[in-house]
């Protein structure tokens, strides 16, 4: 039946809602934290990639997450997707979220209670009637604030049958539009999905008339057959993240579930609106932002994804793809070619290329990624589409930087004590810095020390390579901490040594950032 929502209008019966929590469930995979300048790069390019709804934080958590909140409903004031914001049941919550997304044009407050008699007894120590009274305060008084109110029952797949019914029932009456019924310790199985949404539809009052969603945890690795399964059974809107990421095991992932409907159309005949070409760059961003790489086997976006190294495989795809190829390496963003610039291309181009792989950067940004690509090109034989990516969402990080990594030489050998001289354009100052250390990367971080004096716990320091080859650029991360607050920072480089710095320095630049909120201060604290 055709279903009629405040921010949707009337849905035609074959449309699934893709509703994206990597800025909200996804920040909370441990290291994953992003800030405010991250969270607006990765919430436009979720809005490019055509989710319909984003969830982009818990405003309550923190002043942080509030003013991220709110700088992407402001961000989307005119026209975007609906920008949710997640709430306990406790009213003070339900507020901050109405404020954080009141500027958007489409906004959504998501309120949610444990359901369970595990959580209720044991963490929330209240009893199921004490929930049942919060479910209608807590989705009435979000409903003064929007029309478009999503409510959660959390560890719903392990809730008692006959409760959940009720829960969802007085949700309904107290003017949720869509119930979101999530397995939180991705504890369930496909058939769980089959038997709870078909009871929720077929016993509650005014299924029929809102919009029911899932949410599922990959705790057993089946939150994506479980979605789909959710999907088979009636459910119209499907919560997940890039990548899969979010607490601990993560999320259903966006990309899985999208690609498994569009090639299984077959089975599960429904629409979305996700541009499934500009999946693996919001992949890669992710992954920059983060700071961690997908694993190279992961379906869709995992450098493996499609490749072929076996010989009956190979010779299989030179005869036709579709031997080994359930869907084309294009449709989601995958060049046809990995080979495609080299150091004789031009700014043109350039630009070309980057637009075929979803970019759209300013002109000052592309100077500065086409400056480093011909760097890049000089001193690497082959340059792929995944280092051009690197270099320009490494670009793209570092927009508003205060302090950038101008020179650094390093000196070091068998025999000679690892020296570093670093030069750093502080708030547009020059400042030097020489000193050595147990290794380069040790003089290096002792020189940057130097240039810019501070005193921070170095946390992580890690390396990945880009591609393959004694040439890849190497892709570094580099954990820094202050007085409790933790900050990553990402650098790619040819040279591991630059890599580093500049991983270094921009931890350094989100540190002064995090210090700004904290603090008022102008002057940068040595
Ligand atoms: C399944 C999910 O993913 S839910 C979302 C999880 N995400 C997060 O928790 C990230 C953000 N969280 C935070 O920043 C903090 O936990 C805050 C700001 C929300 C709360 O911080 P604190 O006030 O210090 O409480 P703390 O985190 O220690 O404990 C959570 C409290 O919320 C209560 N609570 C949990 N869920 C709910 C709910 N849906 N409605 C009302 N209260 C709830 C707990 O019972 C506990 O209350 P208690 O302190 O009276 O025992
Ligand atoms: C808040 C809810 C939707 C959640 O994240 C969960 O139950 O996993």
């Amino acid at each position: 039946m055709a279903i009629t929502h405040p921010s949707f209008g009337t849905l035609p019966d074959d449309r699934i809602i893709i509703f994206d929590t990597t800025l909200r469930d996804g920040e909370q995979s441990p290291g994953f934290s992003m800030n405010l300048e991250e969270k607006l790069r990765m919430a436009e390019a979720l809005a490019e990639l055509g989710v319909d709804v984003m969830e982009a934080g818990f405003p309550i958590a923190s002043p942080g997450d509030f003013e991220s909140v709110l700088s992407i409903a402001k961000h989307f004031a005119k026209d975007g997707p609906v920008v949710c914001g997640l709430s306990r049941t406790a009213p003070a919550d339900i507020l901050r979220a109405a404020e954080a997304v009141k500027p958007a044009a489409r906004k959504r407050i998501h309120t949610f209670v444990s359901t369970s008699p595990l959580h209720m007894r044991v963490k929330l120590r209240l009893e199921p009637e004490q929930v049942l009274e919060l479910v209608t305060s807590s989705v009435s008084l979000a409903r003064q604030h929007t029309d478009d109110v999503e409510w959660s029952a959390e560890d719903g797949t392990r809730t008692e049958p006959d409760f959940l019914c009720r829960c969802v029932e007085a949700a309904i009456k107290a003017g949720a539009t869509t119930i979101n019924i999530p397995d939180t310790v991705g504890y369930a199985l496909p058939e769980d999905m089959t038997r709870i949404f078909s009871m929720v539809r077929e016993r509650v009052p005014g299924a029929d008339r809102i919009i029911l969603s899932a949410h599922n945890h990959n705790d057993l690795g089946l939150a994506v057959a479980n979605t789909l399964a959710a999907i088979r059974a009636g459910v119209r809107q499907v919560e997940s993240t890039i990548n899969g990421i979010g607490e601990r095991a993560g999320n259903a992932s966006l990309e899985e579930i999208v690609m498994a409907l569009r090639t299984r159309h077959d089975a599960i005949p429904t629409r979305n609106a996700i541009v499934t070409e500009r999946i693996l760059r919001t992949s890669k961003l992710l992954a920059t932002i983060t700071g961690f790489d997908v694993q190279p086997n992961k379906a869709i976006v995992g450098r493996n994804a499609f490749a072929h190294e076996s010989g009956i495989h190979q010779d299989g795809v030179l005869k036709d793809k579709s031997t080994y190829e359930i869907m084309t390496p294009e449709s989601v963003g995958w060049s046809d070619t990995s080979l495609v610039m080299g150091k004789h291309s031009g700014r043109a181009a350039f630009r070309d290329k980057l637009r075929s792989m979803g970019y759209e950067i300013g002109d000052n940004q592309l100077n500065d990624a086409f400056r480093r690509f011909k760097d890049l090109a000089d001193r690497k034989k082959v340059v792929y589409d995944e280092d051009i990516a690197a270099l320009v969402d490494d670009e793209v990080v570092r927009g508003h930087d205060r302090i950038r990594l101008t020179a650094l030489t390093v000196a070091t050998g068998m025999a000679t004590k690892p020296t570093a001289s670093i030069t750093l354009e502080v708030d547009g100052q020059p400042r030097d810095g020489v000193a050595s250390g147990d290794g380069a990367v040790d003089a290096t971080f002792n020189a940057l020390r130097q240039a810019f004096p501070h005193e921070v716990n170095l946390k992580l320091y890690a390396v990945q390579s880009v591609t393959g080859g004694t040439d890849a650029q190497a892709r570094v991360t580099v954990r820094l901490e202050e007085d409790g607050k933790l900050v990553d920072g990402q650098g790619a480089d040819t040279d591991t040594i630059v890599a580093s710095a500049r991983a270094y320095v921009h931890a350094l630049n989100k540190l002064l950032v995090k210090r700004q909120r904290t603090e008022p201060p102008a002057v940068l604290r040595a």
